[in-house]
């Protein structure tokens, strides 16, 4: 626990800076929470930090009530910083609320109101009918781009897709030969390992499988891994993947039905998990993922799955490394293979849109249309 004195702060930098500390302490648990969504509490009171926690993982006690067990009798008067509304529903666990109220504390700093319908406004409700000072909407555009998954998994009912891809300038994702690696230097490929432990599954195609034999893991034993997911028309894949290995991380396999042949007993022979979906679509699996309560999914496929699922409203997010480099190359792959599109004004714009700079490389994050799911 930091314990350092925060009297210093004027009011709104001190509730900003609690509810920054928030969404450090959520972030602990990125890629182990889904469905719920990441929530880490503070309390502070007579400027001193009293107690933190955050929500481990879906079933488990709420943030709140992390702190509040660390606070013990401190709460009492105490402020609360909280990045989401405390619920007010009994779900996995009991209302938030009434563990606040019962522990007597004055104020609750809230970054951002709940989503969930179960919750939405009623816990704020409760709070405010229990005469206790809620304060609403500090640091929320954080609060929401922490849990821009949940958020989206809520309102849509589906995950959201994130398209990752990486091109060097001249907009290739291999040479002609298929040749890959690397496009981006060693921190963006760090970077990129822990991207997929932030999400709960990611997606390749079957020539992803075949052309490069990825592990799609975080490459971290101490981080969360992604369930692995392959889309496979035809099963026409190598015995020997990588991917075929289950014993720390699962793998999904979606085929479609005709497929039942020698290679799907050798994948449940491994321990892969074999899905036959008709059609296969990346909308379908998008809607089979959100049933396993998954939240966000990572696209890391080739050009034609990727334009299948941004057609298909599978993908809201992109997340684009660009390599200063250049390779050339008639008819060489890139990131997004035919979307139909024949006018520049037709084109899909971003919005808000950022980069930043990693290593030698450059990644950009937009967001397509909101009224494309
Ligand atoms: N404020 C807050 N803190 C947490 O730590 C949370 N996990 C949540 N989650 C909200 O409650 C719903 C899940 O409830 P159960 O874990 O099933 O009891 C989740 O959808 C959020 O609305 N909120
Ligand atoms: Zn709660």
């Amino acid at each position: 626990m930091d314990n350092s004195p925060v009297t210093s702060f004027p009011e709104t930098p001190l509730a900003q800076a609690m509810i920054q500390r928030c969404i450090q302490l959520a972030r602990r648990a990125q890629g182990r929470t889904t469905p719920n969504p990441l929530v880490g509490c503070v309390i502070v009171r007579n400027g001193e930090i009293v107690g933190e926690g955050f929500h481990p993982a879906a079933g488990q006690p709420h943030a709140e009530v992390f702190a509040l067990s660390e606070a013990g009798e401190n709460a009492q008067g105490a402020t609360v910083y909280v990045n989401l509304e405390p619920c007010n529903h009994y779900g996995r666990t009991p209302p938030c609320t009434e563990a606040l109220i019962k522990a007597g504390v004055a104020k609750v700093v809230v970054g951002m109101v709940d989503p969930d319908p179960r919750v939405s406004g009623k816990g704020i409700e409760r709070l405010r009918a229990a005469g206790i000072e809620v304060v609403v909407g500090v640091e929320e555009s954080a609060c929401r781009q922490l849990n821009e998954g949940f958020i989206h998994r809520i309102i849509y009912q589906r995950p959201l897709g994130i398209l990752k891809y990486a091109m060097t300038l001249d907009g290739k994702i291999a040479a002609t030969s298929g040749h890959s690696k690397w496009i981006t230097g060693e921190n963006s490929r760090s970077w990129v390992h822990q991207l997929r432990s932030a999400c709960d599954a990611v997606i390749v195609g079957g020539n992803t499988v075949r052309q490069d034999n990825p592990n799609l893991t975080s490459h971290n034993p101490n981080a969360p891994n992604p369930l692995r997911v392959i889309m496979s028309r035809t099963l026409d894949l190598p015995r020997d993947a990588r991917v075929w290995q289950t014993d720390d991380v699962p793998t999904l396999v979606f085929t479609e039905v005709g497929t039942e042949g020698d290679l799907y007993q050798h994948l449940v022979n491994q321990g892969v998990e074999v899905v036959v979906l008709n059609p296969l679509t990346p909308s379908q699996v998008m809607a089979y993922l959100y049933d396993r309560q998954l939240s966000s999914v990572l696209w890391e496929c080739g050009g034609i799955l990727a334009a299948n699922a941004i057609a298909d409203g599978a993908v809201q997010k992109i997340v684009a490394f660009i390599a200063p480099k250049i390779i050339g190359g008639q008819g060489g792959p890139s990131p997004v293979g035919d979307l139909g599109l024949t006018l520049m004004t037709d084109a899909l714009t971003l919005e808000r849109v950022s980069w930043r700079q990693i290593g030698s490389d450059y990644v950009v994050e937009g967001y397509l249309a909101p009224d494309r799911k």
